[in-house]
Formats: C-alpha cells, structure tokens, sequence
C-alpha cells in the first residue's frame, strides 16, 4: 500500500505576545492521518470554530511547518521542499481550494486572465505552451466542473455568479492535474440552493479522476453526503473518525454527539 498522504503524529504550536505576556497555543496536537495513493477519498474534517482545520490544512498544503512529527506527500516530507521547482511540482499536486471565490480573484481583472497564467505556468515546467495549448488545458478544466472556455472568456469575477466563481476556482485548481485538493469551508460562502451541487461536484471529481479531497467543513449534512471517511476535531485533537456514515449516524464520543445535536436536520433523523 503507497501513501499519497501521511500525517505522521503532528502538531503545531503558536507562540504569541512578547518577553512578558507569551503565550503558547497547541493549534494541532497530535494528529495521525493517512490517504492511499490507490484509492482516492473525500475526507472531511469538522469541528467547531478553532479546533484546527484551517493549521492542519496549513500544514498539508505546506504553507505551514509542523513542530513535531511530519507530513509526507507521496513519501516526500513537505518541509523539506525548499528549491522552487521542488516547490511548484508539490503545488501542481497539492491544490488548495479558498472559502471566499469573490477573493480568490482580483475583481479588477478578469478570471480567464488567472486561468491562463496559472495555465502557462504548470505546462512551462514540460516547454513553452502555445496558446492554442494554453486554452485547451484551460477549457479541459472548465469543463471537468460543468462550465467552458466560451462561457467563462472576458468576464469579470462580477459578471459570475458565486457559484460559477467558485466552479472557475476549482477548474483552477484542476489546471496542473492535482492529486489532492485541500478545500477550507469551499461552499459556506456559496449561495445554500448551490452548495450540494458544488459538493456533489467533489463527488465526480474523485470518481472521474481520482481526485482525493480533504473538505474542511462546518456543514454536517454535506460531510454526511459526499465523504467517505470524517475526522472529527476538537481543540487540536481528533476525537473521532472513521467511515463518515457509520460516524455521523451513530456518533461516540460526547463530543460529536453534541456537534450533531447542534445542526439536527431531517436528512439525519
Ligand atoms: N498564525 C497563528 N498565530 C497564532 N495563533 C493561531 C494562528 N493560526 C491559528 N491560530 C490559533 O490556533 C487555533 C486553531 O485555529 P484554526 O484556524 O486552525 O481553527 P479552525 O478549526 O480552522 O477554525 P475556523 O473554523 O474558525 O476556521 C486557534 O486558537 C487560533 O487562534
């Protein structure tokens, strides 16, 4: 069995305020996590407000260091990824989808313009890309997310709505063919009537290709729908995981049981 992800026993602890007042936060304690190379998942994270998502997907994206233990992407720790073209091959794999389309893009600027850029960007790495070259990557991508090129082509992130931005978002991230997207709260600013079809979107994108998503998420009904496996974490601990159905139906730890009680809706009842 090859690990795409290995979360070896990590944690992370911030030191805030001078000489005088500093103090310690354990965002992340002591977390174990792994995804199998060969069977790709959608594995949500949930816990309230400050148990930490956001530093755990931090540190998976490697926009933050652990200070213990280790996080390995395809075997390679992410730490150790200093060079610039080590670091644009582990971002071309591990792609990071925000919580905010509308700041994802400059509003000043129009999205097929990012589309391009980051386009021109990943393709660099194999030659120059022609442009003919540059719009097909960037139509294949629009259109793995239920949009294309022509719809998208000359329009401000305005003249999109939230739910097609956010679409745009991800065919972005898709451009460098990632193994693993790490989406922070991807729906909670998308309008509610549009959220299951942006979540059952992550659905399709694991089956059609093999995509492994980490979905970080207050949302207990979308984790119920689309994860195959939940953690569930409170104060930088997990303190519950496994089959995301078996968990959320039948949760254990006082915890969870409470973290459901809290958003009951009739799809768990
Ligand atoms: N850069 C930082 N410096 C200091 N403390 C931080 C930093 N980032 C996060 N923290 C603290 O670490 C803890 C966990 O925060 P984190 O953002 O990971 O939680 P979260 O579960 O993602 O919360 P939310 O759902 O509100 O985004 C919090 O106490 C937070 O204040």
């Amino acid at each position: 069995m090859s690990l795409l992800l290995d979360i070896d026993h990590v944690g992370k602890t911030f030191t805030q305020g001078g000489l005088l007042s500093r103090r310690s936060i354990e965002a992340v304690k002591d977390i174990s996590l792994q995804i199998e190379a060969e069977r790709p998942e959608i594995l949500s994270v949930v816990g309230e407000s400050g148990s930490g998502k956001s530093t755990l997907a931090a540190m998976v994206l490697g926009q933050q260091l652990p200070t213990r233990g280790r996080v390995l992407f395809d075997g390679v720790d992410v730490a150790s990824i200093r060079s610039g073209a080590d670091r644009r091959a582990f971002m071309a794999k591990v792609q990071p989808v925000l919580q905010n389309p509308f700041e994802a893009f400059n509003p000043l600027k129009r999205v097929d313009r990012y589309l391009f850029a980051t386009a021109a960007n990943f393709m660099a790495a194999t030659g120059k890309p022609t442009r003919q070259e540059i719009e097909a990557r960037v139509d294949r991508a629009l259109v793995e997310v239920g949009l294309t090129l022509a719809e998208v082509r000359g329009r401000f992130p305005h003249e999109l709505s939230g739910g097609q931005l956010q679409r745009t978002a991800i065919a972005r991230a898709l451009i460098p063919d990632p193994r693993l997207l790490v989406a922070d709260e991807p729906v909670s600013m998308v309008d509610a009537s549009l959220r299951m079809s942006i979540v059952n979107l992550f659905s399709s994108l694991r089956d059609r290709l093999g995509l492994s998503i980490i979905y970080i998420t207050h949302d207990l009904a979308t984790a119920y729908y689309i994860s195959d496996r939940i953690i569930i974490m409170k104060k930088g601990e997990v303190v519950e995981r496994g089959n995301a159905r078996e968990v959320l139906d039948n949760p254990q730890h006082p915890y969870s049981i409470a973290l459901k009680n809290a958003v009951l809706t009739p799809d768990f009842a």
